[in-house]
């Protein structure tokens, strides 16, 4: 039995992880941790500013973290000192949070960090970097849309696919929305769209004289992303300890 803690356990992610980990046979939830007041499936859920006394009553082999970022590299500080395994699904980290949870993770414990946990996204990925190998000179617009309550922009997954073009092409210019009189160069186009119920929409457009090529990824459900992080907890207990991605988590 793989033993887990839900962290930003009463949010649309954790509650949805909550479940799947409740009713998977070979895992056990054994709690959760929150700023707000609830339960999980049954179990507690503490404050997070028990989550040190938490983590040492319940020994989980696992802590899931879906909250927001100061948050985040908190309770993965913590999940470090207590020797407990990663699975990290928030987004809108700073280069410098970056860094202190690298300072924290590797060397410590064994941790998933992703910012999309969807298989398709995962593969869409590599679609875009061997796109941009092949169309480095067309004119490259990456635009993603998410739901009205969605904090950071642009999203996780579009600074992932921004970080592959600039591994594949060098580091373009980018511009976040255009707006006035603006000549088009070498840049890269990034747009933010916020609205209703969007699950997550993200593609890469590379346009050319006379044809487009679009590459789109959509998410009709988080379950998505709440199984493919509930597949990155099973995969990560009792590995070497540093940062993984989810494509080594899929074989890809
Ligand atoms: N990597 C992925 O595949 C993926 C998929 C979906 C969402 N996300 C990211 O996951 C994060 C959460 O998304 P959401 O839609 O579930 O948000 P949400 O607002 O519904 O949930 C966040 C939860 O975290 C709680 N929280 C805040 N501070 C906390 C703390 N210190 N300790 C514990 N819990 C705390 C909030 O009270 C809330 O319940 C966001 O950063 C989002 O971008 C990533
Ligand atoms: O709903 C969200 O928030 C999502 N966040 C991730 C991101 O920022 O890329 C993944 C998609 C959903």
């Amino acid at each position: 039995m793989v033993k887990v803690v839900v962290s930003g356990a009463l949010g649309r992610m954790g509650t949805m992880i909550g479940r799947i980990v409740d009713e998977a046979p070979d895992l056990e939830l054994v709690g959760g941790v929150d700023v707000r007041e609830g339960t999980l499936f049954g179990t507690e859920v503490v404050p997070a500013a028990r989550i040190d006394a938490f983590l040492k009553e319940k020994k989980p082999d696992v802590l899931i973290d879906f909250t927001v970022a100061a948050a985040a590299v908190e309770n993965i500080r913590a999940a470090a000192r207590n020797n407990v395994a990663l699975v990290v699904g928030t987004t809108g980290f700073s280069p410098e949070q970056r860094e202190t949870i690298r300072g924290a993770v590797e060397g410590h414990v064994p941790a998933v960090i992703s910012s999309n946990f969807s298989v398709g996204v995962n593969i869409f990925w590599k679609l875009v970097r061997e796109a941009a190998r092949e169309l480095g000179d067309y004119d490259i617009e990456v635009t993603e849309a998410h739901h009205r309550y969605k904090k950071d922009a642009p999203s996780g997954t579009a600074k992932t696919i921004l970080e592959i073009l600039d591994q594949e092409l060098g580091g373009r210019e980018k511009v976040y929305g255009r707006v006035g009189e603006t000549e088009r160069k070498g840049e890269i186009g990034v747009h933010a769209i916020r609205g209703g119920d969007i699950v997550g929409d993200h593609s890469v457009l590379f346009a050319g004289n006379f044809e487009c090529i679009e590459i789109s990824h959509r998410a009709y459900d988080r379950a998505v992303f709440a199984q493919g992080a509930v597949r990155a907890a099973r995969w990560v207990s009792g590995r070497e300890p540093r940062i993984y991605t989810m494509q080594e988590v899929l074989g890809l």
